[in-house]
This record gives C-alpha cells, structure tokens and sequence, in this order.
C-alpha cells in the first residue's frame, strides 16, 4: 500500500499572506488526517516564507498518522527535527533561495556529510530519506549514507507525463528496482497530482509513500478538502 502524505506549506502560504492564523495549519493538519491523510508533511524553510518554526512544534501533539519534515540540514534544521522527533526526516539539498525544491542529492560528493548527518537521526529513532533525483547510478551511494528511504523527485515525470507517460516514468522503476536491491526504501513527491498520480503509483514498485501539496491543496479550492483526500486515496488503491 502506499501512503499518502499531504504537504501542508501551501496552507502557511495563504495563512502568512495577512500574518493571521486564517486559514489554521493545525486545523487543516487534524481535518486531512481526519478525512483520511495517512500523514502530514511540512518543508520548513529558512526563511518561514510559508511553515515557521513555531508550526514544527504546535503541529507535532496533533498529527497522530506519520509526521514527516523535510528541509535542507543545516545545523539549526537538524537541532530542531531531533527536538521535535518526527517519524520521518527528509532531507532535500535546497538553496535557501530556491522557489521551491529543484534537486535531488548528489550522494557521491555529500555521501560523508550525509552519513554523519544520518546518524544523528537514527541515534535518535527517526527515520531518515534522502530526496534523489531519478538515476539509478546514484543509488549505491544513498545507500552508503545510511538512510533507509529515497524519496524520488518526480518533478520531471509530471512535466513529461502528457508527452510520454512510459517514457517519463522509465527511470524512476529502474531507480526504484536499484534502491530496493539496496535494501532501501522508496518515497516520492513533488508536483504528483490527480492526473498523474495513478500512473505513476502503479508502475513504479515498491512506492511506500507520496507526500503531495501543491497540486493537492490547490484542488482543495474546488473539491473541498475531503472529496480531494478521498479522490487522491483512490488513485493509490490497487483494486
Ligand atoms: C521536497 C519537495 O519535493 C518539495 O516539493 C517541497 O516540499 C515543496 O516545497 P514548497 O512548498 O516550498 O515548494
Ligand atoms: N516531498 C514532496 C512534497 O512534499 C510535496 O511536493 P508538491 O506536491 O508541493 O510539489
């Protein structure tokens, strides 16, 4: 089965837009897992340009499914992730003043600071995945890291998707046969939607879990929260 995770920034986004608390992270954290979210997902930015600091924290006592941050590890970012002990730590290679996530790690030249990144995440029991952009090459040297997930950066599969969908999703399977023949394990996101979402989640084995937002939340708008949680649940369902 795999998990969807819903990626709360774009609520943050519309809250900080009049500095109020309309519309509530926390709130809109409790309903996804109520309408049946199997976990929420944050990427606080150095910058709090959408999930602050305080969100890390007021959010972890209210997401009872699997709380997953991700973020760039700088030391601040690490510090506060093992305060908060997620189930789940991604880390994504962003530059601080990226418009949104744009890479996946090179694991042969950050593979030594990855490790020891990792293993203060584990020491502490939380579990670590590496976001990876979809070559198959790069796997054995993730799997050095220590981590024990990938998280494929599936933007390209999503801007190629209507062009060539076998074609788009070819090196994603091939990455995710490599990383299981490594004994890790596969997540994906970044720019998944209702239109591609399916496809994707049938064809590439092994896909443990989706963290989804963008195009999630912006479907929220004209489907209500519920009916696009559901909806989202259906393309992931194998019968
Ligand atoms: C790690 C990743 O794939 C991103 O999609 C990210 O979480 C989105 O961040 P923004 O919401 O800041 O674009
Ligand atoms: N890890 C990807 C994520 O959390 C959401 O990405 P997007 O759906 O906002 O592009």
């Amino acid at each position: 089965m795999t998990k969807l995770s819903v990626n709360i920034n774009k609520i943050a986004t519309l809250r900080n837009a009049r500095g109020g608390e309309l519309p509530s992270v926390t709130e809109a954290a409790v309903k996804l897992q109520k309408f049946g979210a199997q976990g929420i997902t944050i990427h606080p930015r150095p910058d709090e340009r959408h999930i602050t600091r305080k969100d890390v924290y007021d959010l972890k006592p209210l997401v009872t499914t699997e709380y997953n941050i991700e973020g760039n590890p700088h030391r601040a970012f690490i510090d506060m992730v093992l305060e908060v002990k997620p189930e789940q730590v991604t880390l994504v290679p962003d530059a601080d003043d990226a418009i949104t996530s744009n890479a996946g790690w090179d694991c042969q030249k950050h593979g030594a600071f990855l490790k020891e990144v990792i293993r203060e995440f584990n020491d502490a029991g939380i579990r670590t995945s590496i976001f990876l952009d979809p070559n198959p090459e790069m796997v054995k040297y993730a799997a050095q890291t220590g981590a024990d997930r990938i998280e494929l950066y599936t933007e390209a599969y999503a801007k190629n998707y209507t062009v060539n969908r076998e074609q788009a999703v070819q090196d994603y399977v091939k990455t995710a046969e490599e990383a299981h023949l490594n004994g890790l394990g596969v997540n994906a996101g970044h720019d998944l939607s209702l239109d591609n979402l399916k496809y994707f989640a049938d064809t590439v084995p092994g896909l443990l879990e989706v963290s989804i937002g963008h195009a999630l939340i912006s479907e929220a708008l004209y489907m209500g929260m519920e009916n696009t949680v559901q909806a989202y649940l259906k393309r992931l369902a194998k019968w």
